[in-house]
C-alpha cells in the first residue's frame, strides 16, 4: 500500500484526469461513492448524520457522500461551511447535482448556525478540508472544528481530518478529531506521524478508480501482512544448518549480559542456522545456560566492557549485529571501528553501538550497513532534536540513508525502513507492550536472521519488523497484557507467528 505526500497525490490526480482522460467529475463521483459505501457500514438508518462541506475537492466529495447517503434513505443534513462563490469546478458541479436531486442544503457563515445540528447529531462527517489545507484554520471552519470535537457524536473524516496536513509539519495544528477516517486512494504521510496520526482515529483506504499502472511510484509503502507472506523465504526440505546463515552477535558487558542472549535466541527462533555470541569473557558462564544452541567467542575486557581485538575470521559470518548491551565506553568504540573496517558482511548496529558512531568509517564500507535507532538515538546521530526527528522522520531518514549509504530502521509506533537509494517501507504493527527494555535486542536478533535468509535487504528488514510487531500484538490479545509483556515473551511467541506466516 503506497503512502503519498500531497504533491504526489496531486500528480496521481493529474495523470488520471489529463493523461488517462478520466473526467474529473466522474472521478469525484467514484471517490465520494467509495467513501459513502465505507462509512455506511459504520452508521445506522436511525442515526442523525451531519455532513460538513468545505470549498475544495474534499467538499466536492462531501456533496457526493451526502447525496449518496440521502439516496439510500439515511437521515442526513448537509451543511456548506463556505460561501457559494468559493465552490468551483467539479465541486460546484456536484453541488448543482445535489440541489438538482431535490435535497436541501444548509449553509452557515458562523458556528452558531450549525451548532444545534451538531449537538443533535449521532454522526458528524467532515468533508471540509483535505490535502489542500494551508496554514492555520480560518473561520468559521476553526470554530466548527472545535464545536464538532466537543460533541459526543461519532466523528468521521473524508480523506484526512480537517486541519491535518498531508505531509510532515513543524507547525502546531488545530484539527478535527476523527474516530474514523476513510482515506481516498492512498494513506498520506501524516497518518504515520506522531503529531498527526491520532487525529485520524481508525483509518482505512478506499479505491476510487485511479489507474494503478499509470501512477508514479512514490517509493514509500506500508509493509503489510500480505507482503510478508509473499516475500518470506520458504524453507528448503534439503536445507542444512549452514543454509540459513551463520550469524555473529557482538554485545553484552558484565553489567548487561542478558541482551545478547535475547538477541541470539530471537535470531535462532527466526531461522538463523548458527549463532555465535561474542561477549566479554567473564560474562559467558552466566549467559551460556540461557542459550544452549549458541557458540561463544570471548572478547577482551576493560573494567567489564568489551575491547579490541575483534573476533577473528569475521568473513566467516553471513551477518553481524553489534551493540546490544555493550556500553558506551571508549574501548568498545575502538572495537566497533575495527569491525567496521574488517567485516565484509552485512553489519547491523544497534543500541550502544550507535553512540558516537564513526560515520566516516561506516560510509567507507562496501558491504551493507544497517542502523536500527529509536528517535533519541537517531537525533544524536543526526544532530537534530528528538522533536525534529518526530516531526520529519521520513525526510530525515531518507536524507541520512542516502548520504551515508546505509539501511536505516527508525523505530517507533510506525517504524520507517529506508534503503540507501531512498526507498521506504513502514511497519505499523506492534503496540505499547513493546516499549520495554530488551525489545530492541530481540528485534536486532530477528533482523540478523532475516538478513541471512533473504536475497532482498529491504524484504528482510521489513519482514523482521512486521513479524516482531505481530508477535507482540498476538501475545497481548491472548495471554498477556501490554503491561506485563516482556521481550523474552516475544522470543517465545515467535513459533506461532512463523507458523502463521510461512
Ligand atoms: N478528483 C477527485 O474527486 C478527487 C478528490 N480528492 C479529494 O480532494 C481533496 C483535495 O482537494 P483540494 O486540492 O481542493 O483541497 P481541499 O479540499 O483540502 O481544499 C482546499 C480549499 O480549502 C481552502 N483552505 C485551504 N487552507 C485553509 C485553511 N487553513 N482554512 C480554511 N480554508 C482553507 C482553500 O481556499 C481551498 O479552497 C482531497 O483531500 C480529497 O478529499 C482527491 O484526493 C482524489 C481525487
Ligand atoms: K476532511
Amino acid at each position: 500500500m503506497d503512502i503519498v505526500t500531497a504533491q504526489e497525490m496531486y500528480e496521481w490526480d493529474r495523470v488520471t484526469i489529463e493523461d488517462v482522460g478520466i473526467d474529473g467529475a466522474i472521478l469525484m463521483d467514484s471517490a465520494g461513492r467509495a467513501v459513502a459505501d465505507d462509512m455506511a457500514s459504520h452508521i445506522e438508518k436511525r442515526d442523525k448524520i451531519v455532513v460538513l462541506i468545505g470549498a475544495g475537492n474534499n467538499g466536492g466529495d462531501g456533496f457526493v457522500i451526502a447525496r449518496t447517503l440521502l439516496n439510500r434513505g439515511y437521515d442526513v443534513e448537509a451543511w456548506q461551511v463556505v460561501p457559494d462563490e468559493k465552490i468551483k469546478g467539479d465541486a460546484a458541479k456536484h453541488r448543482s447535482l445535489f440541489l438538482a436531486s431535490g435535497y436541501e442544503l444548509h449553509s452557515c457563515k458562523e458556528v452558531g448556525e450549525v451548532k444545534p445540528s451538531l449537538e443533535k447529531a449521532d454522526v458528524i462527517i467532515d468533508a471540509m478540508l483535505g490535502i489542500g489545507v494551508r496554514g492555520g484554520l480560518r473561520e468559521p471552519i476553526a470554530d466548527i472544528v472545535q464545536e464538532a470535537n466537543a460533541q459526543k457524536a461519532r466523528r468521521m473524516s473524508v480523506d484526512l481530518p480537517t486541519g491535518v496536513p498531508a505531509d510532515e509539519t513543524d507547525e502546531q495544528i488545530t484539527a478535527f478529531h476523527a474516530d474514523k477516517t476513510t482515506i481516498v486512494a492512498a494513506p498520506k504521510m501524516s497518518a504515520f506521524l506522531e503529531k498527526t496520526s491520532s487525529y485520524y482515529g481508525k483509518w482505512n483506504v478506499v479505491e476510487i478508480g485511479l489507474p494503478s499502472p499509470k501512477l508514479p511510484d512514490p517509493r514509500r509503502q506500508v509493509w503489510t501482512e500480505a507482503d510478508v507472506k509473499r516475500t518470506l523465504p520458504r524453507r528448503d526440505r534439503n536445507a542444512h544448518k549452514g543454509s540459513h546463515g551463520k550469524g555473529l552477535i557482538v554485545g553484552g558487558s558484565t553489567v548487561m549480559p542478558g541482551s545478547v542472549a535475547m538477541s541470539a535466541r530471537a535470531s535462532l527462533r527466526s531461522g538463523a542456522g548458527l549463532i555465535t555470541i561474542a561477549t566479554v569473557e567473564s560474562a559467558i558462564p552466566s549467559i551460556a545456560p540461557f542459550i544452549q544452541e549458541a557458540t561463544f567467542v570471548g572478547l577482551g575486557e576493560k573494567e567489564g566492557f568489551a575491547c579490541r581485538p575483534a573476533p577473528s575470521s569475521l568473513s566467516d559470518y553471513d551477518g553481524i549485529a553489534f551493540g546490544m548491551g555493550i556500553g558506551r565506553q571508549e574501548p568498545t568504540r575502538s572495537l566497533l571501528s575495527e569491525i567496521l573496517q574488517e567485516a565484509d558482511t552485512p553489519l547491523l548496529i544497534d543500541a550502544d553501538g550507535l553512540y558516537e558512531l564513526p560515520l566516516d568509517l561506516m560510509q567507507k564500507r562496501e558491504a551493507p550497513t544497517i542502523l536500527t535507532p529509536h528517535p533519541g538515538e537517531f537525533a544524536q546521530l543526526t544532530g537534530k532534536s528528538i522533536s525534529d526527528v518526530l516531526a520529519r522522520p521520513f525526510s530525515l531518514s531518507r536524507t541520512f540513508a542516502q548520504a551515508y549509504g546505509v539501511h536505516l530502521v527508525l523505530k517507533g509506533p510506525s517504524t520507517i525502513i529506508t534503503s540507501p537509494d531512498g526507498e521506504q517501507r513502514v511497519d505499523v504493527s506492534g503496540n505499547a507492550g513493546l516499549a520495554k527494555g530488551g525489545s530492541g535486542d530481540v528485534l536486532s536478533g530477528m533482523l540478523v536472521a532475516m538478513i541471512m535468509q533473504h536475497d532482498s535487504m529491504m524484504d528482510a528488514l521489513a519482514n523482521g519488523c512486521v513479524l516482531h510487531g505481530k508477535t507482540a500484538e498476538r501475545l497481548t490479545s491472548d495471554d498477556h497484557s501490554m503491561i506485563d509483556l516482556l521481550a523474552s515473551d516475544v522470543v517465545e511467541g515467535l513459533p506461532i507467528t512463523f507458523r502463521a506466516f510461512s
